[in-house]
């Protein structure tokens, strides 16, 4: 990758917190200029602290991040206004209206004031109605609007999202991704953390996959799928069977539906390789007499993928 197509790069960094918990392993990690990247992980596997690091909430012990060429240690003056972070807690309540807080927000990075940015904003997050409003009377939901407003207001040019949709109700998740679409669209980096996986699935261009302070995997979400994926075909017996035969006993097969469905599941890589492949296991049902009235074929889901990748580590 050519260092411009890159606005955030990670080398070794570590994180180890006062108590000697040690939350980033030596993580390597380049984020690529306009790409929504969705870094997924269970909790605790330091996906929080690697955005705080990022953008200047938690000191690292070890390793280096630059931003656009800035180092964070040295040049975070220079980095600080590129970023908007949208952090996992809500606000504090606060006796500020929705106007104020969001318009403060972009003071605060010495932005001079634009209320036509911030009024699109606020009717963009459906908070336009409740712009004279103050922080603490508003629900869940709407403060976490606010927060995702003011990560907004000055126009930074990359964003983190740390579990934005946590708990919020389908509009807005429908809203935030509308926006982010936009976002991307004017060229913004977007870095997403989620336990919705669908999320994921529908939004990014790379999955990073972080496990105990590691990275486990970064890879293009499309290859991902198709690499990792493994298909299913769901082949639907014309009579039932009480057991796999022993002839079958290479494949891995699965009875279900009362023996009526038989599950085969392959991975796609080796399709091509083939000993086992489609064409070679049904040749052998043919060879058995197993006869079949439906076949069906399912592409294993990211959340597989991912729950596979979790429990292998462990
Ligand atoms: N201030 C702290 N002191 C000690 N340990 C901490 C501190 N902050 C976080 N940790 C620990 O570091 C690990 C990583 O936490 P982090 O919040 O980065 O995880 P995460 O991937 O964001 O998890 P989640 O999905 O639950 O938000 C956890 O085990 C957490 O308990």
């Amino acid at each position: 990758m050519k260092d411009a197509d890159v606005i955030v790069s990670v080398r070794q960094l570590n994180k180890t917190y006062k108590n000697g918990f040690s939350a980033l392993k030596g993580v390597d990690l380049d984020i690529k200029r306009g790409e929504l990247l969705a870094l997924l992980g269970p909790n605790g596997a330091g996906k929080t602290t690697m955005i705080g690091i990022i953008t200047g909430l938690v000191n690292a012990s070890s390793g280096s991040v630059t931003v656009d060429g800035y180092d964070i240690g040295r040049d975070f003056r220079q980095i600080r206004p590129k970023i908007g972070l949208v952090p996992q807690e809500l606000l504090t309540d606060s006796f500020e209206t929705v106007w104020a807080t969001v318009s403060f927000s972009r003071g605060l990075f010495g932005k001079p004031a634009n209320p036509e940015l911030i009024e699109k904003i606020l009717r963009d997050l459906s908070l336009w109605d409740k712009r004279n409003n103050k922080i603490l009377s508003l629900s869940g939901g709407m403060k976490r609007r606010v927060l995702i407003a003011k990560a907004l207001a000055h126009e930074p040019v990359l964003l983190f999202l740390d579990e934005p949709t946590a708990g919020v109700d389908v509009e807005l998740r429908h809203d935030m991704w509308r926006m982010v679409r936009k976002l991307q669209e004017n060229g913004v980096t977007i870095v997403l953390t989620t336990h919705y996986i669908e999320e994921a699935e529908d939004m990014a261009d790379r999955i990073a996959v972080i496990n105990q302070g590691e990275i486990m995997l970064i890879e293009e979400k499309e290859k991902l799928m198709h690499q990792l994926g493994k298909k299913e075909l769901h082949i639907q017996l014309d009579k039932a069977l009480m057991f796999i035969p022993p002839e079958l006993a290479s494949y891995q097969l699965g009875l279900v539906n009362e023996g009526k469905t038989l599950i085969y599941t392959y991975d796609t890589q080796q399709e091509h390789g083939q000993q086992l492949g489609i064409a070679s296991f049904m040749k052998r049902l043919d060879q058995l007499k197993i006869e079949f009235s439906d076949l069906k074929s399912k592409e294993s889901s990211l959340e597989e993928i991912f729950v596979n990748l979790v429990r292998e580590a462990k």
